[in-house]
């Protein structure tokens, strides 16, 4: 049973979590015992796929299927799902595997449908049983993890970001000639009536997206007003992380509503997420289950985000907060007047 690593590049150049979707791609290689191929679809000339097909190769794809048209560059999800609908069968894989970065999240259960296989989200773990896979998903708002099985002969699995690692080893040497297939679009993959991108904003966000950020600070009710933000934010420049925040902060005003985390807000899968003045409530941890490690500052002991933290520190953190941003600036050398600013 082939895996193929499916890798969005509407704009010309593959999203951030190519790495880890091999990554996973691999391990569900192994389980199978089956191929690993990849499948690069870009809004680009051909001849510029070469760069990716080439680490798509080291990554350790056998085989690298390309498919390029520069009238792909401002299509959306729907147009990449009739191209991928022709473009997976032409592989022979039985199992395509999508990163879950916004775009990803969209084309994957949509290609699921047109293919009639089986569709499997949010994955973050992958496991080999008699030579099946078993997809390890969250359920229940991150509370459970489930174990699924896919019943039909395809499969369409969507990658958690930021939880696989890359893959361990890495294919050395020159490009095997026949290891690049180039694949044309489907015929009528980009016509009919769809809708097209006609411009593009970019968001109100400062800084770095949440979605990526290894280090995120967050603010919840107990922040207290738009100020508290102010001190999540020297503590967040201090650390070269994200602000982020909880639907009650959001719903005060106090944080604009891109930065909520949470089962109605933003999935995130930061190094290092410090919940501030935030209870723990679980529709909030349903975005923060792929955190390596989360750190707790909340006055009250019994706080159910204690459960979820490594570190808790049960304090005000008015009275915390300036003294370890103070002490984090000066340990790592940023910005010494941090807490004094406060
Ligand atoms: C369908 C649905 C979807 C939802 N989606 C989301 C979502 O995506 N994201 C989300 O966050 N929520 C979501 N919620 C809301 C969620 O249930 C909680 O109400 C919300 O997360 C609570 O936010 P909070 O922790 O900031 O506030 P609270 O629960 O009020 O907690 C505030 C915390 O701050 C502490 N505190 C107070 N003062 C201080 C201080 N000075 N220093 C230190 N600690 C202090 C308190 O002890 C308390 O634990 C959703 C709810 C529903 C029903």
């Amino acid at each position: 049973m082939s895996v193929v690593a499916v890798v969005l590049a509407p704009e010309g150049t593959p999203g951030s979590g190519v790495d880890e979707l091999m990554g996973c791609a691999v391990e569900a290689a192994r389980a199978t015992g089956g191929e690993l191929l990849a499948l690069v679809l870009a809004g680009t000339e051909r001849t510029a796929l070469a760069p990716t097909a080439e680490r798509l190769w080291r990554l350790g794809a056998r085989r690298v299927f390309a498919a390029a048209d520069p009238a792909l560059r401002d299509s959306d999800a729907g147009a990449l799902v009739a191209a991928l609908a022709g473009l997976v069968p032409e592989t022979g894989a039985s199992v395509a595997v999508l990163d879950g970065d916004p775009l990803g999240a969209q084309v994957g259960p949509r290609l699921a449908m047109r293919l009639g296989a089986a569709s499997v989200t949010e994955v973050v773990e992958v496991r080999g049983v008699d030579g099946q896979i078993l997809w390890v998903r969250p359920i229940y708002g991150g509370k459970a993890m489930a174990a699924v099985r896919a019943r039909r002969p395809r499969t369409v699995a969507v990658v958690r970001p930021r939880v696989f690692r890359a893959p361990a080893a890495m294919q050395e040497g020159p490009v095997p000639a026949d290891a690049v297939v180039h694949l044309s679009l489907p015929a009528g993959a980009l016509g009919g009536a769809r809708p097209r991108v006609v411009e593009r904003r970019a968001g109100s966000s400062e800084g770095q997206k949440l979605e990526d950020a290894r280090v995120i600070v967050s603010g919840g009710r107990g922040v207290g007003g738009p100020e508290g933000f102010e001190a999540l934010r020297r503590l967040a420049e201090v650390l070269g992380g994200a602000v982020g925040a909880s639907r009650a902060a959001v719903d005060a005003g106090w944080a604009p509503a891109h930065l909520q985390i949470g089962q109605t807000g933003k999935i995130v899968a930061p190094d290092l997420y410090v919940a501030v003045g935030i209870s723990g409530a679980s529709q909030h941890l349903a975005g923060v289950s792929g955190a390596r490690h989360v750190v707790a500052i909340n006055k009250d002991p019994e706080a159910p985000i204690f459960r979820a933290a490594e570190l808790g520190l049960v304090e005000d953190y008015r009275k915390v907060l300036p003294l370890l941003t103070d002490r984090l600036a000066q340990a790592l050398g940023r910005g010494g007047d941090a807490a004094r600013a406060s």
